[in-house]
């Protein structure tokens, strides 16, 4: 189980006449995820989503508030707990002059796995995602869509109980997206928990056992999409989401906010 309690993050920032001042990213978040739940953070732009992810992910560092991993506390634990997660970024950070096979074996090495379990696993992964053809290909030649796929197998390279993916299918066409679907929902059948951010509501429905939803970095609602729904009496996840971030003042703009 991931528990995040009280966690608050503050960025130094200049207010309007030049002062300095600290500027709230998240406020007060508390929330717990089961293990093999598929778990979705969503908010406007803005909300705090990806730096709830850098802070439960250890590449952000928490003003207050603590993350537990099983007990587990990322400010004492965290070589174990980066064993046990996986992190897909919201933006592609390969080494572009790199071929595919390249760039998986500097991250297996990176986790110390011996060279047959590299091999064996990295062809494993890269048949299940369809992409073992382009494993000598520089990765500047794969489409966006390949490299998404292939960001997703690097971050299972080292078999993590927990993955963490931040806008997982931003700018892919539909029928990539429906892959990656695919995709998370057979992880989270092998046991796999997923914690997930997303600006596509629909992306949220189709997937997640619960959402939580953040506006200004505190949290606004939290419930599986069935119960949201039924709770404000409307007939999908977006419209619930509208009308509570407009209710907080921040309201989207159609489906993606
Ligand atoms: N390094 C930083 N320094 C200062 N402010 C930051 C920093 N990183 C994020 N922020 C601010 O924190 C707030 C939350 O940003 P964050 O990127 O977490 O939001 P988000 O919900 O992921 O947004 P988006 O959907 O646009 O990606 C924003 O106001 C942002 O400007």
């Amino acid at each position: 189980m991931i528990e995040v309690q009280h966690l608050v993050k503050r960025f130094p920032h200049k207010d309007k006449a030049g002062r300095a001042a600290f500027k709230t990213a998240v406020d007060d978040l508390t929330l717990c995820v089961g293990n093999g739940e598929i778990f979705g953070l969503l908010g406007p732009n803005g909300a705090g989503k990806t730096t709830t992810i850098r802070m439960m992910t250890m590449q952000a560092r928490p003003t207050s508030g603590i993350i537990l991993y099983d007990g587990l506390d990322t400010r004492r634990d965290a070589r174990r707990i980066k064993s046990l997660i996986g992190v897909v970024p919201q933006h592609v950070n390969f080494d572009q002059d790199l071929t595919v096979g390249e760039n998986l074996e500097l991250h297996a090495r990176l986790h110390h796995m011996g060279k047959e379990e590299r091999r064996a696993r990295i062809e494993e992964l890269l048949r299940y995602v369809e992409l073992a053809d382009v494993i000598n290909d520089g990765v500047r030649r794969l489409s966006g869509g390949m490299k998404r796929r292939l960001l997703i197998v690097r971050a299972l390279l080292h078999r993590p109980r927990i993955l963490f993916l931040d806008e997982p299918t931003v700018a892919l066409d539909p029928q990539v997206r429906r892959r990656i679907w695919a995709l998370v929902k057979d992880m989270a059948k092998g046991g796999v928990t997923v914690f997930l951010t997303t600006h596509y509501i629909e992306e949220a429905e189709a997937l997640c056992d619960r959402v939580a939803i953040l506006s200004k970095g505190h949290l606004i609602d939290l419930d599986t999409p069935a119960n949201l729904r039924q709770k404000m009496d409307l007939p999908n996840l977006e419209e619930v989401f509208l009308a509570l971030t407009a209710e907080d003042g921040a309201a989207g703009k159609g489906g993606r906010v």
